[in-house]
C-alpha cells in the first residue's frame, strides 16, 4: 500500500515510512492511494473474531508488506492485551435504538489508547530495523498526551515532547502526563489554546532547521497509523449489531476530526454505515462547515469538554481531499488560504459529497448536562462530557430509518472529568485502580510562552539527533 499527500507534492511512502513521517513534507496529510474494499461476504466472515484478530484483518491491507500478518497479529495482541476489558471496546445498550461504544478501557482511560498502544509498538518495530532516533512532537488538549506518553515512556530510541494548553486540561489529564518522570518524556504547558500548540507542532514538521537534524515524528492523528487503528472499532460495533446485513449510524464527539474520519474510512472499506453524526461543543467549526460550508476558525472558548475545544480540525483536510475527487492542487490552494485567513469555503462538490454520509450537531453546556442526566436517570450510565455531546446529537438526530441503531462513541472515562460529572449528576465517578496513586505523585513540566521560537529552542536543546 502506498500513501499520498493531500497536497500532492510530497513523495509517496509505504506504511513504515508514513508511520515514522507523521505530516507530509508539503504540509499535507498522508492518505492511502486507494481505499481497500471488503466484500459483504468478507465482512460477514469477520463476525465474532476476538478484537486483536479483527484488528489484524482490518489493518493488514493498510500495512501491506511492512509487517507480515503473523507479526501484525503479535503486535495487536500485545497492544490490546493491556486493556482492562476482555472485549477491548464493549458495546452497551441504552434503549431500543441508542447504544454506547466504550472506548476508554485502555491504560489512560480514553479512546486514544486504542491507537496509541499500537503506535508505540509500531515505532519500536520500525526503529529496530534502522539506525535512527525519533523525536516525537505532539499537541494535546488532554487525552492524546497521556496516551502517547504511556505508549512510549522509557522506550529506547524515542523522546517525546508534548505540548498542552496551560490550565485548559482537567487535573486528571494533566497529572496523567506530568507524573510520568521517565528521562525521555518532556511535558510543556504553553500559554495558549490547543490550536496554538497544534500549529507549532505542524510548523516544526516543516522547519528544515529542525527536520534536518532530528527525526521528527507525530503521535497526533495527523499520523495515518492513528486513524487506521481507530477504524477497527467501527467494524467491531457494527458487526455486533448485524452488519453487513444491517446499517448502523454512529454519533462521534469531534474535535480534530480523526475519530469520525476513521468511521468514514470504515464506510469506504464497505462497512454499511447509514450516517456519521459529527457532534461538537460550542467550538463548532465542524458543525458550521458541514451544515453551511463555512469552515472558518473562531476563537476557542474553554468548555467542560476541554478535549474538544478545537477550532482547527486537522483531519478535515483528509475529507476535503476525498470530497474534491482527490484534487490535491485544490486542497493545497484551500489550505494555503485557510492558513493565511482562517477562512475556507467548501465547494458545492465538497459539500454534496460530505452530505452523503455526514450530518452534524452542536451541543451547548445545558444540552450536554441534559444528556448526562438522561443517561444516568434512564439507564444508570455515568458518562463524561465529551460522550454526552455525542449522545445529545444521537438522540436529536432526524430522518434515520427506524431499524437503524445509533451508536454513541464513549471517548473518555467519566472519572477523567470528575468535577464536570459531579456538577451534572451529583455523583463523583471514582478513578479506576489501574491509574494508581495519581494525586500522590510528583509532577514535572515546563511552562513556556505560546511562541514557536521558545518551543523550538526547548526541543532542540534536549532532543537526540537522528542516527544518534
Ligand atoms: C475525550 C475526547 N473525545 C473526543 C475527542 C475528539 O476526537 P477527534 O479529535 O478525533 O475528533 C477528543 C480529542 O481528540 C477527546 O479526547
Ligand atoms: N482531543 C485531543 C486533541 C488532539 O487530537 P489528535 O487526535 O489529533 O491527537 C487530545 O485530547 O489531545
Amino acid at each position: 500500500m502506498k500513501y499520498v499527500s493531500t497536497r500532492g507534492t510530497a513523495p509517496a511512502l509505504d506504511f513504515e515510512g508514513v508511520t515514522l513521517a507523521g505530516l507530509a513534507s508539503d504540509g499535507g496529510l498522508y492518505v492511502p492511494e486507494a481505499w481497500p474494499r471488503f466484500s459483504t461476504e468478507e465482512i460477514a466472515a469477520l463476525a465474532g473474531l476476538p478484537y486483536a484478530q479483527l484488528a489484524q484483518k482490518i489493518m493488514q491491507p493498510f500495512v501491506g508488506d511492512s509487517l507480515t500478518p503473523e507479526r501484525l497479529l503479535e503486535l495487536t495482541t500485545k497492544a490490546y492485551g493491556r486493556f482492562a476489558h476482555a472485549a477491548v471496546t464493549p458495546l452497551k445498550q441504552f434503549d431500543e435504538r441508542q447504544w454506547l461504544l466504550e472506548l476508554f478501557h485502555g491504560p489512560t482511560l480514553a479512546f486514544k489508547d486504542v491507537a496509541l498502544q499500537l503506535l508505540g509498538l509500531l515505532f519500536e518495530e520500525f526503529l529496530s530495523r534502522r539506525d535512527d532516533h525519533l523525536t516525537i512532537v505532539g499537541a494535546t488538549s488532554g487525552d492524546t498526551g497521556s496516551a502517547a506518553i504511556d505508549a512510549v515512556a522509557g522506550r529506547a530510541k524515542v523522546d517525546i515532547f508534548m505540548l498542552h494548553p496551560d490550565g485548559r486540561v482537567s487535573d486528571v489529564q494533566r497529572r496523567q502526563m506530568t507524573t510520568v518522570l521517565s528521562d525521555n518524556v518532556y511535558n510543556i504547558a504553553i500559554d495558549g489554546s490547543f490550536d496554538d500548540a497544534q500549529a507549532m507542532v505542524k510548523r516544526m514538521f516543516n522547519d528544515a532547521s529542525v527536520t534536518g537534524q532530528f527525526g521528527i515524528a507525530a503521535v497526533n492523528s495527523i499520523n495515518w497509523a492513528r486513524l487506521m487503528a481507530q477504524v477497527v472499532y467501527y467494524f467491531a460495533a457494527a458487526l455486533q449489531l448485524g452488519a453487513p446485513h444491517r446499517k448502523v449510524a454512529f454519533s462521534v464527539p469531534t474535535g480534530n476530526f480523526g475519530d469520525v474520519f476513521a468511521g468514514y474510512v470504515a464506510a469506504q472499506m464497505g462497512l454499511p454505515i447509514e450516517r456519521l453524526i459529527v457532534a461538537t461543543n460550542i467550538n463548532d467549526i465542524l458543525h458550521r462547515a458541514l451544515s453551511t460550508g463555512d469552515y472558518s476558525a473562531g476563537t476557542v472558548t474553554p468548555t467542560a469538554a476541554p478535549s474538544m475545544d478545537i477550532q482547527v480540525s486537522s483531519n478535515f483536510e483528509r475529507l476535503l481531499f476525498d470530497a474534491a475527487g482527490r484534487d490535491a492542487a485544490l486542497i493545497a490552494q484551500q489550505m494555503k488560504t485557510f492558513d493565511a485567513t482562517k477562512v475556507l469555503q467548501l465547494t458545492n462538490a465538497q459539500r454534496e459529497a460530505a452530505a452523503g454520509l455526514f450530518t452534524s450537531a452542536r451541543a451547548d453546556a445545558d444540552q450536554m448536562v441534559a444528556a448526562q442526566r438522561w443517561a444516568f436517570e434512564a439507564t444508570g450510565e455515568v458518562i463524561d462530557p465529551h460522550t454526552a455531546i455525542a449522545l445529545h446529537a444521537a438522540r436529536a438526530a432526524q430522518g434515520l430509518p427506524a431499524d437503524v441503531p445509533v451508536v454513541t462513541l464513549a471517548t473518555a472515562h467519566p472519572a477523567k472529568f470528575g468535577d464536570a460529572v459531579e456538577s451534572a449528576i451529583g455523583l463523583r465517578p471514582e478513578l479506576p485502580a489501574r491509574v494508581g496513586d495519581l494525586f500522590e505523585r510528583e509532577e514535572r513540566f515546563e511552562r513556556l510562552p505560546g511562541e514557536y521560537d521558545a518551543v523550538k529552542a526547548y526541543v532542540t536543546a534536549r532532543a537526540t539527533p537522528r542516527h544518534g
